[in-house]
């Protein structure tokens, strides 16, 4: 399918053309599903892995309004004048937005009032970026590239009031707190955890449930020995603990200490192991030791483990992938290698753009 901005379907929103944030709004419902869909079978097709006995359901397309971190630019262009959006496609210029479909409607209320707050907090001229998350507590809400020791006590003073108004959890400033209401936590199936503003997290609520309940559901059903790498804060790992006993493996100390908090609050069966699984990948003993493995990398994949992987004799391989390119790259070693591929669940998590979310389950061949 070829893509125009001539399309005759008509994008909802007013910023769409401009604002470099949904560059498939134009696409009607059905097309934009077909396009998905299509662009998942270009890249399985690519490696040469053929789909044709395997479980590939259609994809899942989470709804507007859903996302739950917007990661916004800010530009104080004049004394009293602040843009607050999103760059324009291919270029550093802001698009002060008032609409935006993807975001949580929380989210997009605060844009109004965000762009006050920062006529009193910005130097002229100058920018800044705001990470605003939700989470249990409320609004998580961080200024980043503003330097905190440069702000007057009335300029503080207008950010505690802010955030008092808008009813945040916290404000932070430059990493700085600037008000705390409550320590903001997301609840990863039922089980709170402590969350920093630039924390990984997926895009939406829905996100979190939809792999956790198809990871779970792609676990044999007898107790199971499970290692999950990229285990991040715990958004797989938490629910995997209803089915057996967990190893988590992830580089980010701070996410780390949150989902050990949560772990050793609840007394749930799981072990921590602070590893960089791109220089030390685990090894064909180490991964011997598992039934099951769970992984979850970030863009560019997990090639030196899944080298490894591909050689042992693990009944079953559940990898979550954000990128198509890296996610059939790895799907062709382990076929390539010991695994066959089964099932294939995708998800559409970041709406109207062109990222694609995809589970892929793999079991020992024959
Ligand atoms: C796509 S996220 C997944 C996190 C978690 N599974 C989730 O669903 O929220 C990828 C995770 O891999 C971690 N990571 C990135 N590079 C890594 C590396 N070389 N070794 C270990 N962990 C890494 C990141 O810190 C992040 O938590």
């Amino acid at each position: 399918m070829t893509l125009s901005l001539a399309s005759s379907y008509s994008p909802p929103c007013p910023h769409f053309g401009l604002c470099g944030g949904c560059a498939l709004q134009h696409l009607s419902p059905s097309d934009y599903r077909d396009y998905k869909q299509q662009k998942i079978l270009r890249s399985f097709e690519r490696q040469k892995i053929s789909l044709d006995h395997v479980l590939f359901d259609p994809i899942e397309i989470v709804l507007p309004q859903t996302r739950r971190r917007a990661v916004l630019k800010a530009h104080r262009a004049a004394q009293s004048v602040v843009d607050v959006g999103f760059y324009q496609r291919e270029s550093h210029k802001i698009v002060d937005i008032q609409r935006c479909f993807v975001v949580l409607p929380e989210i997009e209320q605060l844009i109004s009032p965000l762009r006050q707050v920062l006529i009193a907090l910005l130097p002229l001229r100058s920018k800044a970026e705001i990470f605003v998350t939700k989470c249990e507590q409320g609004l998580d809400v961080a200024l980043k590239r503003v330097e905190p020791s440069i702000l007057t006590l009335e300029q503080r003073e207008a950010g505690a009031q802010f955030a008092i108004e808008q009813k945040l959890a916290r404000l932070s400033i430059d990493g700085e707190p600037l008000y705390i209401a409550a320590s903001p936590t997301v609840s990863f199936s039922g089980f709170s955890v402590d969350i920093t503003p630039d924390s990984f997290l997926q895009a939406s609520f829905t996100s979190d449930e939809w792999l956790a309940k198809k990871v779970c559901h792609a676990i044999p059903p007898e107790p199971q020995k499970i290692a999950d790498l990229f285990c991040g804060r715990g958004t797989l790992t938490l629910p995997l603990t209803k089915l057996g006993t967990v190893h988590g493996y992830e580089m980010d100390q701070k996410a780390l200490i949150a989902l050990q908090k949560t772990i050793t609050k609840h007394h749930l069966p799981v072990t921590l192991h602070h590893r960089h699984l791109f220089k030390e990948p685990l090894t064909l003993p180490e991964l011997a030791l598992f039934d099951v493995v769970v992984l979850n990398p970030p863009r560019e994949g997990a090639l030196a483990q899944i080298k490894h992987l591909a050689q042992t004799q693990v009944k079953r391989i559940i990898m979550v992938s954000c990128n198509l390119q890296s996610c059939t790259r790895d799907a062709r070693i382990l076929i390539d290698g010991h695994y066959e591929l089964k099932e294939l669940y995708p998800l559409d998590q970041f709406l109207w753009s062109e990222h694609v979310e995809v589970v892929t389950v793999f079991d020992l061949k024959g």
